[in-house]
């Protein structure tokens, strides 16, 4: 279907690239509670009609009470079609988010690109730009890609005097929910999304965006937040896996599985506290680990585990989730073995059938060609005489002849 331009009476726009889970459970919510016209960029030409054709949506917060939240006025467009997105670069946009995946978010520099070259050409004035993506640093990725795109000084000047980066952590868990309205999103009542202050441009017009907790010392925040929720849930999801848990929940009741967790988390904790003392005290991030098990406990959420455990081999990388805490303890002489048992469940982490998971394969795979002592030698950097490599090696060995009597 051509693309005919969105009317967007009033109010200041905000696009958001990812119509997905906390596109519209979270992200698109905060800002239309802002005040923002939400327009969603996305590849789906079924959501994108959706959300043109209703203009609004809903999300349920599922903590035991039937509470639901309309969210409108909602627009949307196909994020590569480039007439509608130099549309949106004309109208009165403050802010543009990403909820699209780490391993996607390079491809929004083309369609970004467009709109800062029209917004250029145009004379209009700053924008900001926050990708809320499970990932460090996220939005220094995406500015480098957009470096890349713009071929021409001129438009890479105008970017560095008009475009701010705000990396940011976004923290709501919202699994896939199923509903007759493919809009319906559903999410549990708790909700951070931290952003970088330091990094934002003052825009026309310039919103206040309450629910958005503007910091400058984000990097406490991203640390803590992905080595404790992230780390907790990747954790619980690779156990309860290998004992045949279908959801976090289930996961997470069985007491072994929690111990171990619990343990993860407290061994992450001490090197966060150690690290960022006193921004948090060893107190409060007691409550912030125990608020986080309360969370996965969640019985009106179903979150499966293949969907937290999806591509390992991203959640493997050095900083990411496993080895980012791992390496955070090493560095401070700290205890880390129950870390160590997450980084060997990650290793055997493998759905098949309908859940099969292409990165979960390739890990297997690898490990089958190469032996898993140079998997994970390459995937830590440490030699093959390290003791925590050994140590690794020695949990998957032992994970992997007892998947139920685990820990
Ligand atoms: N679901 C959750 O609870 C949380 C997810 N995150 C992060 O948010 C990001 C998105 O995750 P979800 O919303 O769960 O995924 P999702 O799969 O539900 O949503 C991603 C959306 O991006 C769209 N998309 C794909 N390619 C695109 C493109 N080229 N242009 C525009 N849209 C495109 C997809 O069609 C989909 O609608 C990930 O980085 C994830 O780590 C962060 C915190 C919580
Ligand atoms: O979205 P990712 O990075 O694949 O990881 C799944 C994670 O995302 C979340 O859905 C939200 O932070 C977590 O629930 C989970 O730890």
């Amino acid at each position: 279907m051509p693309y005919e331009a969105i009317s967007l009476p009033g109010r200041p726009v905000a696009l958001q690239f990812g119509a997905g889970n906390i596109g519209r459970g979270f992200i698109g919510a905060v800002l239309s509670h802002a005040g923002f016209h939400v327009v969603f960029a996305d590849v789906v030409q079924k959501i994108v009609d959706e959300l043109n054709e209703k203009g609004q949506y809903e999300v349920h917060i599922l903590n035991g009470e039937t509470k639901i939240e309309t969210i409108k006025p909602v627009s949307a467009i196909i994020s590569t079609d480039m007439s509608a997105v130099e549309d949106i670069a004309r109208h009165p946009l403050s802010i543009i988010t990403t909820a699209v995946g780490p391993n996607i978010l390079p491809r929004l520099a083309k369609p970004i690109a467009q709109i800062i070259r029209t917004r250029m050409a145009e004379g209009m004035g700053p924008i900001n730009i926050v990708a809320c993506e499970n990932l460090q640093n996220a939005t220094e990725k995406l500015r480098q890609a957009l470096e890349k795109e713009l071929s021409d000084e001129k438009e890479r000047l105008y970017m560095q005097d008009n475009i701010g980066f705000a990396v940011c952590s976004v923290d709501r868990i919202v699994p896939p929910f199923s509903s007759d309205n493919i809009l319906t999103s559903g999410v549990e009542e708790f909700f951070e999304w931290t952003v970088d202050s330091s990094s934002l441009k003052k825009t026309d017009p310039d919103i206040e965006i309450a629910g958005m907790h503007a910091t400058s010392n984000l990097d406490a925040y991203v640390q803590r937040k992905l080595f404790t929720l992230n780390t907790g849930h990747a954790i619980a999801a690779y156990l309860g896996f290998l004992d045949n848990k279908d959801t976090i929940l289930e996961a997470i009741s069985d007491e072994s599985i929690h111990d171990t967790v619990s343990r993860a988390l407290h061994e992450s904790g001490a090197a966060l506290v150690a690290k960022y003392h006193p921004f948090f005290s060893h107190e409060e991030h007691e409550n912030y680990i125990n608020t986080i098990l309360h969370r996965f406990s969640n019985r009106h959420l179903k979150d499966e585990v293949c969907r937290v455990g999806r591509e390992p081999l991203r959640k493997l990388k050095r900083g990411d989730r496993l080895l980012g805490p791992v390496e955070m303890c090493r560095e401070r002489n700290l205890e880390h073995n129950t870390l160590l048992t997450g980084v060997a469940a990650a290793l055997l982490f493998h759905p098949t059938g309908v859940n099969e998971d292409k990165e979960a394969t390739e890990v297997q795979q690898r490990i089958e060609q190469e032996g898993i002592e140079k998997v994970v030698s390459d995937l830590t950097g440490w030699s093959q005489d390290e003791t925590d490599l050994k140590q690794v090696i020695q949990e998957y060995h032992r994970l992997k002849g007892q998947p139920s009597a685990m820990l």
